[in-house]
């Protein structure tokens, strides 16, 4: 689907689909589009071209059938300040006609002491908490998460982590999007990474890592540096899997794959450069992100 706001191209031909039964991370910078594809989803807004399905229904023609069975986290949600949060769960029970019981679902996402509180005086993860207890009301098929970190502290992040790895046990989908890799990492099945409106990957994690080579610097500190070093430099330069060689004072700085570190060490040494210590930098995925994000850094996928 493509989606304009007047001038402003938010999607452009995004084509993207989320398995049944996978926790789909749904990862980009800010603006990227992230919330505009989510709430073209919820039928929140219409796309400029294509077309959105879920559950094999149209979003637009059919969005009360597929919002029956999905639970929904948007961005921004307001609270009824001068309702309490067991108020506002009841609510959302009633709505969808569901079974549950308040009390267990406030229980559940960490705010049972609040249950009384009127919304108005919740903190702002209180009040993502609360909306993530609506969310999971009656058990959906789906749930559909737009930054649901947003607010927490990290103990409220893991349990939002948790609270996805239940929900997907139990056999629901479950689609969120968030500019955290960190969050996204430890439970998603797969991830699509979205730039400017265009999805730039999509993958596995570790499909993702395997994608950006070179992932490993090599810090060799060197005693000292010779005066003719050039020979030892373009020797390291020219090993296969060396991408990269900097030479930081004492330090040479190398980007190397994983098993061509040894020949690095070996080489250096071979050139009568004695090697005084060294340390690697594995990359995290969150410099994968940046690589696949950032305008600076193009990583071909
Ligand atoms: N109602 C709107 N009117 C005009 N432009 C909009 C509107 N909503 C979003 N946009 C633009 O569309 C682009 C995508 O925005 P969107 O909110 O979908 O990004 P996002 O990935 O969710 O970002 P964030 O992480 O900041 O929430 C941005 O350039 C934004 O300025």
């Amino acid at each position: 689907m493509t989606k304009r706001y007047g001038d402003e191209l938010a999607l452009e031909g995004l084509d993207l689909t989320v398995r049944k039964g996978e926790v789909y991370g749904f990862l980009g910078p800010n603006g990227a589009g992230k919330s505009t594809t989510i709430d073209l989803l919820l039928d929140f807004i219409r796309p400029t071209a294509g077309e959105v399905r879920v559950y094999g229904r149209d979003a637009q023609d059919e969005s009360l059938e597929i919002r029956e069975r999905t639970g929904i986290l948007p961005e921004g949600i307001e609270l009824y300040d001068r309702l309490t949060g067991r108020q506002h769960v009841e609510f959302a029970i009633e709505s969808k006609e569901a079974d549950d019981d308040a009390d267990e679902l406030l229980e559940r996402v960490g705010i049972a002491d609040a249950a009384d509180k009127k919304a108005g005086g919740y903190s702002k993860g209180m009040a993502q908490r609360l909306i993530l207890a609506t969310a999971l009301v009656g058990e959906p098929d789906l749930l559909i998460l737009d930054e649901p970190s947003t607010g927490l502290d990290p103990n409220g992040a893991r349990e939002m982590r948790e609270i996805i790895r239940e929900e997907n046990r139990r056999g629901a989908t479950v689609f969120f999007s968030s500019h955290v890799l960190g969050q996204v990492e430890a439970i998603c099945d797969r991830v699509g990474i979205l730039r400017d409106g265009e999805l730039i990957a999509e993958d596995t994690i570790a499909g993702l890592e395997d994608a950006v080579p070179d992932r490993t610097r090599l810090r060799v500190r060197l005693d000292p540096i010779p005066e003719d070093s050039g020979a030892a430099l373009s020797a390291v330069e020219s090993i296969d899997g060396v991408s990269e060689v900097e030479a930081e004072g004492t330090t040479l700085v190398v980007a190397v794959a994983d098993e061509a570190k040894t020949t690095v060490l070996r080489t250096i040494e071979e050139h009568g450069v004695t090697v005084e210590d060294f340390e690697t930098d594995e990359s995290s995925l969150e410099d994968l992100f940046v690589a696949y994000t950032s305008e600076r850094r193009e990583v071909a996928p």
